[in-house]
């Protein structure tokens, strides 16, 4: 059985100096395990993946059911943690033109609360007057301003369309076990809840509740998806050796190019169906590792998409970047370029091979230009994209940035920074309690 791979050997990082990375990767690996790092309260995602007993999927996977039964459309409300790997699984399983489909087996998921746009938020009111919906509301803090104003509104739309009683069979909750206004309200209204863990912080809950309901409501194998993340936690335990342990390679070279003047990496995909897994992985490591005045920023291109538009800074601008490409091994379907008798457009040197062929041939000419322009290269390889191997690569990134965290001597678990912003909104909007913070913020506009 094929697993996720890492290759090392375009990222101008010398095996010694690899090497060099084991004693501290594989001790901050044991840290993890132990618990005896920085933000120790927070490292409940290590062993969670195994931990989900067949109770836990069989409640998840019948509420998914009734949800599904019930409405054509559910609107997932959360941001950040609480929104990107709910939708990185399910964009990235779901047919590309998933709303435009007719006969449906599974409704289409909506999300909301991932911003205050009015407008955003008026066309999906608008939408779903009409529609068979329901809600799955989400937030860990259960106080978050934008998923919590898009909660009011979605709230009031259920109840005015369809009853207070109906709202019980038509909103699920997941949040904390007992703090937060949301776990407060959802007990209050008799919702149906699902419990975030304590020790588990927004970017890693993916496999919890969090992601796992709206995965199953989509119609996707949460099962497969948590045996991928399980499969690849023995993969990367303690005691794997370190250059056969790809979550502590990815850790120590990326380290290794960062202390290079390597800046920025930037996450590559060559599949459109990924671009939210690309951004569920940059909450992952930008609120993981930029703090204290470190880190690299984590930024993603959609390939060859954006080959069109920033290959060019790629190739040729300010030299702070690497690249870290993931790529999938085999398409899920068969495409070939026909043959055409005129071949006006002259492409009969491409007749008869797949499209994915082309893909990959556009992946390796871009490697050999991107390093030929010393853009150092790492590559992530999955075999396929379904359930199991995204689960695989989930499971990958989150031991990876816990060590790679550790290894740069930050705490990979907090976000104080975070604050900051929701401090000078509720000063500026004079929410009760910042009466001092408008004054001094208000003096400085
Ligand atoms: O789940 P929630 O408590 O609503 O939080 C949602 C998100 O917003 C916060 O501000 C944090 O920066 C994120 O780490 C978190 O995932």
């Amino acid at each position: 059985m094929e697993n996720l791979k890492i290759n090392i050997s375009k990222s101008g990082v010398a095996a010694d100096v690899v090497k060099g990375y084991e004693k501290q990767a594989l001790e901050n690996l044991s840290a993890l395990y132990n618990k005896t790092g920085k933000g120790n309260d927070f490292l409940g995602w290590v062993e969670l993946p195994a931990q989900i007993t067949d109770a836990q999927f069989a409640d998840l996977e019948a509420t998914a059911a009734a949800i599904r039964a019930k409405a054509d459309y559910v609107v997932v409300v959360g941001i950040g943690g609480s929104y990107l790997g709910a939708r990185a699984v399910i964009d990235g399983l779901n047919n590309s033109f998933d709303w435009l489909q007719t006969s449906r087996k599974n409704p289409v998921i909506l999300y909301a609360g991932q911003n205050i746009g009015e407008d955003y938020t008026h066309e999906l009111l608008e939408f779903l007057q009409d529609k068979s919906f329901a809600v799955v509301v989400i937030s860990k803090s259960g106080t978050t301003t934008e998923p919590a104003i898009a909660f009011r509104l979605l709230k009031e739309l259920v109840e005015k369309k369809y009853s207070k009683t109906e709202a019980k069979e038509r909103i699920v909750a997941i949040t904390d076990a007992k703090k937060g206004a949301l776990r407060t309200l959802a007990t209050q209204e008799g919702y149906k809840t699902f419990v975030i863990p304590d020790d588990v912080g927004g970017r890693f809950s993916v496999l919890t509740p969090v992601g796992l309901l709206p995965i199953a409501i989509a119609g996707h194998n949460i099962r497969q998806l948590v045996k991928g993340a399980v499969d690849m936690k023995g993969l990367t335990a303690p005691g794997v050796a370190f250059d056969q342990n790809p979550a502590a390679q990815y850790a120590a070279v990326r380290n290794e190019l960062h202390k290079k003047g390597k800046a920025i990496e930037i996450l590559v995909n060559y599949q459109p169906k990924l671009h939210f897994f690309t951004e569920w992985w940059k909450q992952l490591y930008g609120e993981s590792e930029g703090k204290d005045n470190k880190g690299i920023f984590p930024a993603g291109v959609d390939f060859s998409t954006d080959l069109h538009s920033m290959g060019q800074w790629i190739q040729e601008g300010v030299r702070n970047i690497f690249e870290t490409v993931v790529t999938v091994k085999s398409p899920n379907t068969k495409v070939v370029v026909p043959n055409d008798a005129a071949d006006l457009d002259g492409l009969n040197f491409l007749a008869g091979k797949r499209v994915d062929e082309v893909n990959k041939m556009a992946e390796l000419g871009t490697l050999v230009a991107h390093v030929d322009g010393n853009v150092p290269n790492i590559m992530v390889e999955i075999p396929q994209l379904n359930e199991y191997y995204l689960g695989q690569m989930i499971y990958f990134f989150e031991i990876a940035c816990g060590m790679s965290g550790y290894i740069l001597g930050v705490n990979p678990f907090d976000q104080p920074g975070v604050e900051a912003y929701k401090k000078n909104m509720f000063a500026l909007l004079e929410k009760p309690g910042y009466e001092a913070e408008t004054k001094a913020i208000k003096a400085k506009l």
